[in-house]
């Protein structure tokens, strides 16, 4: 009989490297004429042909992902008994807090076939907003009472990412030929979430097709991923072929969600990636930061005005965040989610 360790090693099929547009975000700021307009030119076309970009020169300070991660860490492997205290299934209706190893598995949320095995990852969300409607949607933020140290690092990136959103938002603005502030009005009460994801060191035999996150494509508008390093990390599927991005040190991969696509009249493309998936490597632990920047609840997204000509007319009725999130939640209501952890 083979050890774990050699059929784990065989799950290391290698992920051939992807390469994706790199924006410097206060490059981009402070560029003009011809110089601006092929910085916005090549987000464009990433987001058309892959669906994935990268940003640089996003200002957050140096150190600050590190702190993130450490102080996450600490959360994650508090006593499991401290993590149910803060758990996002202590009420219906509660989103904020943390979500146990192996609970669920992103793929069912993309339609793949119901026995996909349970995602090998624990997650911890919140959202720090004001705003009554985004507040009574996702329940109360659960911080851990014996570290509060982080609320007080998640309160700190999350406004830094909240401005990183916007700024981003204006490049998408540019690269499809809006006005910069186009899309300003709809992200001011914006729906933002930020999650951190853990994998702890895996020494089991994963299931057959079992990922750290398992094949999906995003709900929202954009995504933002940090991740230390690439080993077992995001992979994203291009002509049926999983390929990873090597995103410089300190950089977001950002990605394009189902409603960003959508509202851009499938100018962009929401593309299918999972994490860790069956070939990669498992043994070290795993952190990532993912911020998914989204819309106010309540604004209706009407088609992209450069989306659309006569010759192609918008292909969806205008829809809210709200709506949408009420659509994927029909999707998903006809399908059996439950998994066996
Ligand atoms: O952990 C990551 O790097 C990304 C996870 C992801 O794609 C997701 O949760 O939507
Ligand atoms: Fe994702």
């Amino acid at each position: 009989m083979k050890s774990v360790e050699v059929l784990n090693e065989e799950r290391s099929a290698g992920t051939i490297a992807l390469d994706l547009a790199v924006v410097d975000l206060a490059k981009f700021e402070a560029a003009e004429g011809e110089e601006r307009a092929r910085m916005a030119a090549a987000f464009d076309q990433g987001m058309r042909e892959i669906g994935f970009g990268v940003i640089t020169g996003h200002g957050l300070p140096a150190g600050l992902f590190q702190r993130v991660l450490d102080v996450t860490r600490g959360l994650f492997d508090l006593p499991l008994t401290e993590k149910a205290e803060i758990s996002s299934r202590v009420a219906e209706g509660q989103f904020c807090g943390w979500v146990p190893f192996a609970a669920d598995a992103a793929s069912r949320v993309y339609g793949a076939k119901n026995d996909t095995p349970a995602d090998l990852r624990e997650r911890f969300r919140a959202v720090i907003s004001n705003c009554d409607e985004v507040r009574q949607k996702v329940g109360p933020n659960q911080w851990p009472a014996s570290l509060p140290e982080v609320r007080e690092t998640w309160t700190e990136y999350y406004r830094l990412m909240e401005q990183v959103g916007a700024r981003v938002m204006r490049l998408a603005a540019a690269s499809l030929g809006l006005s910069d502030w186009y899309f300003d009005e709809y992200f001011e009460r914006h729906f933002s979430v930020m999650m951190a994801t853990h994998s702890p060191p895996f020494t089991g035999v994963a299931q057959p097709g079992q990922s750290r996150c398992g094949a999906h494509t995003d709900t929202g508008t954009m995504t933002f991923v940090y991740q230390p390093n690439t080993r077992g990390g995001l992979e994203v599927q291009i002509d049926g072929q999983w390929r990873m991005p090597v995103p410089p040190e300190g950089s977001f991969v950002v990605n394009c969600g189902d409603l960003m696509a959508r509202w851009t009249n499938n100018r962009w493309r929401s593309t299918v990636h999972r994490v860790g998936g069956p070939g990669a490597p498992l043994r070290e632990r795993r952190q990532s930061l993912v911020f998914f920047h989204q819309p106010a609840l309540d604004v209706k997204l009407q088609c992209v005005p450069t989306c659309t000509d006569a010759r192609n007319p918008p292909r969806y009725a205008p829809i809210t965040l709200r709506e949408h999130f009420t659509h994927q939640q029909q999707l998903l209501a006809t399908r059996d989610l439950s998994v066996a952890s």
